[in-house]
């Protein structure tokens, strides 16, 4: 079981910070919540602000447990935390990904997730905000 953080995060407008995975990598073409692998002895806190600096560049502060999704992909498996987080700053530059997007809860149905993250994509367009 691979553990894995993603975070949710929100700016000013309620929108939210999507991200397309790029071609090559495992769910190329599909979008997720910005995050990664969390390292031996981590906190998904800790892997979120980390991944975030790494793959985007900006500081970001988790504030709350979202939920937890295991999917198996078949030939792996993963554990999949989501964290509600809060932008603070930096300008995203894409280290990782091929595109970004804030979008409205009530836009996050047009977009093709990871299917580890569907759960979590019905929760939130359910949500005010
Ligand atoms: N970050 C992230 N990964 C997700 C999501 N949904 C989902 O199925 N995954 C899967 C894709 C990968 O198989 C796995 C790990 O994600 P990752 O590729 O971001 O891991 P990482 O940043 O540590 O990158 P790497 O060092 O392995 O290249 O989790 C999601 O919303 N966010
Ligand atoms: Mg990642």
């Amino acid at each position: 079981m691979i553990e894995v953080a993603a975070a949710i995060i929100e700016d000013e407008e309620k929108r939210l910070l999507i991200a397309r995975r790029a071609a090559d990598k495992a769910q190329g073409g599909m979008w997720e919540f910005p995050g990664g692998k969390l390292e031996p002895g981590e906190t998904p806190e800790a892997c979120l602000k980390r991944e975030l600096r790494e793959e985007m560049r900006i500081d970001i502060a988790p504030y709350a447990r979202f939920g937890v999704n295991e999917h198996d992909y078949g030939t792996v498996r993963i554990r999949l935390i989501a964290y509600k987080a809060t932008y603070l700053r930096g300008d995203i530059r894409l280290v990782d990904h091929d595109a970004y997007c804030w979008v409205a809860r009530s836009e996050l149905q047009h977009y093709a997730f990871a299917p580890a993250d569907v759960p979590f994509v019905r929760r939130l367009s359910e949500e005010s905000g």
